[in-house]
């Protein structure tokens, strides 16, 4: 930077960790996206429905993706680090290294995904207990929260895992701990997926009613007895060790996390949309719904008080927005379902060659193939005669039965590329439709929504953006900068640093998404 006279830029670091890979960004105190990096992670499925990862790798990914965006940059002027993740389960025994998850005694794998649905038996035990705390998840604890997880490990692992296990972590407090050795849980990750009141704390009687007592006795010191709100900033900042492993100075500020989909929410839900003629432009925030949209999608609702909604999560105090109740609504496949039907379809050899030939991704290319046969109607009407039923993977909102099975009907003989650009259209559309009916159950309760903020990896695909406005009859808002989760991340970063009072101060009055919109 020229001119001794010029404030020196300050930087933060913010890393995502999704289902499929790790990104990390350099963010400004403006909230400009200087660099970007991605790596994709492992994942293991051994049976079905048992989906595994391993700490050790994602935590080598971040390091691969946070050297890459801090090339070239001064790193006294790197001020903060945030991490996101999705809400899977890490088990280390009692020094911290890892423990299997699974029969074959891989402790390599020891991270139980978030889709993964092994303890049906054991969340069915959990919901008939009828426990009060069910009330704060919708009613019906899910199968891809932690409580049946763990009971799963003790009735089926005892030996092997439960027995030596010292640490429990959601994966984004596993990254903060990484980066510091402090061992505290973010209020986001507890209060959403582990039963945690931001009110209350735990609740012994539950732990004890479902058979988890042990965590009660030992005053919860394997799951978390010191909780923190994100963006707070963790003991000395970053260790030596860490720092050598990431490419970063020792001290510098690290945040408690976020889970993936409230960074995004986060990252979007308080953008400036001025001039641009939105009804929400004059409406308070509560009548905004984040979207994040990756393997799965997740509706961000808040409101000012609490408000139970039927089959969808929360509600949850300050788990995304201080001061705030979230609602949180789910498709548990959406990216990962149109992925399934578009890539096991007997014509995905033929579109990968021609979309190859164009240089195109096989979304662009299936979007402008449904331009062309769509002739003078809207695309829309090319699936009047099939129809897909989504819940491939369960349903998590608003019917909360993660036991429902997808469907299509309308099936021809033919296999051929219109096909398969009309069963990607009919899937698209009927993921649209899910996000209708969660947002008729958040409207039923109580939620007033006008305005839709999309964000994440479909948010990508102009098609899957087009079909939630046609369907929803809302507009849809964009943001300039695309990869909003990782803004979020790094919001939690600069608040740590001191730099912004809190998240909610970078979001006003620093690290702001410029924001473009879409219109239905
Ligand atoms: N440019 C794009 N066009 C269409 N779909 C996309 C695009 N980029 C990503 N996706 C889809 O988004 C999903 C992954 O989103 P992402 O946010 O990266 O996931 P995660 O956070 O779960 O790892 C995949 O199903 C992928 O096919
Ligand atoms: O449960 C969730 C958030 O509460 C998410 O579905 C989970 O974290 C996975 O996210 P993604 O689809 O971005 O990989």
């Amino acid at each position: 930077m020229s001119g001794g006279e010029q404030k020196p830029e300050r930087y933060y670091v913010g890393v995502d960790v999704g289902t499929g890979s790790v990104r990390a960004a350099l963010v400004d105190q403006s909230g400009v996206l200087l660099a970007f990096a991605d790596q994709p992670i492992k994942k293991w499925e051994p049976q079905f429905n048992h989906h595994e990862q391993s700490s050790e790798d994602i935590w080598a990914a971040c390091c691969v993706v946070t050297k890459k965006v801090v090339q070239g940059i001064d790193l006294n002027q790197i001020r903060g680090l945030g991490f996101d993740a999705t809400c899977s389960l890490v088990v280390l025994d009692k020094q911290f290294h890892p423990l299997p998850v699974n029969h074959e005694e891989d402790s390599h794998r020891n991270v139980i995904m978030w889709l993964d649905h092994r303890a049906v038996s054991q969340v069915n035990r959990i919901n008939e207990t009828k426990h009060s705390v069910l009330q704060y998840v919708g009613g019906v604890m899910s199968v891809e929260m932690q409580a049946p997880k763990l009971l799963w490990l003790k009735e089926n692992l005892r030996e092997t895992c439960w027995d030596k296990a010292g640490h429990f972590f959601d994966l984004p407090d596993f990254l903060s701990w990484k980066a510091t050795g402090v061992t505290a849980r973010s209020l986001c990750s507890l209060v959403c997926k582990w039963t945690y009141s931001a009110e209350r704390g735990w609740d012994d009687s539950f732990w004890k009613m479902i058979g988890l007592e042990d965590f009660v006795a030992d005053n919860y010191s394997k799951i978390g007895n010191q909780v923190l709100p994100p963006g707070a900033s963790l003991g000395n900042g970053l260790t030596p060790e860490a720092a050598r492993d990431l490419g970063l100075l020792p001290g510098i500020a690290v945040a408690a996390s976020l889970i993936d989909a409230h960074a995004g929410g986060l990252g979007v839900i308080g953008a400036d949309v001025k001039g641009h003629g939105l009804v929400c432009e004059g409406q308070p925030v509560t009548s905004r719904l984040a979207v994040i949209c990756g393997t799965s999608s997740c509706h961000m609702g808040i409101s000012k008080d609490p408000i139970f909604v039927p089959g969808v999560w929360g509600p949850y105090f300050s788990a995304m927005v201080p001061g705030f109740w979230l609602n949180e609504g789910g498709q548990s496949v959406t990216g990962k379902l149109i992925d399934h039907m578009v890539e096991g379809h007997a014509a995905f050899p033929e579109l990968q060659v021609k979309a190859t030939a164009r240089c195109q991704s096989v979304y662009a290319y299936l979007n402008s193939h449904l331009d062309l046969i769509k002739k003078a109607q809207p695309v829309g009407f090319l699936t009047v005669d099939l129809h897909v039923w989504p819940d491939f993977h369960g349903n998590r909102s608003p019917l909360a039965d993660l036991t429902l099975k997808g469907m299509v009907t309308g099936l021809k003989l033919s296999q051929d590329l219109d096909d398969l650009a009309i069963l990607y259209l009919a899937t698209v559309q009927a993921i649209a439709l899910g996000t209708r009916f969660i947002i008729e159950a958040m409207e039923a309760a109580g939620h007033s929504i006008s305005t839709l903020f999309l964000c994440g990896g479909l948010s990508k695909n102009p098609l899957f953006v087009q079909m939630h406005a046609d369907v929803t009859g809302m507009p849809v808002v964009l943001s300039q900068e695309v990869e909003s989760v990782l803004v979020g991340a790094a919001i939690l970063g600069a608040c740590a640093s001191g730099d912004f009072a809190s998240v909610q101060v970078c979001e006003d009055q620093g690290l702001k998404d410029s924001k473009k919109y879409k219109d239905k």
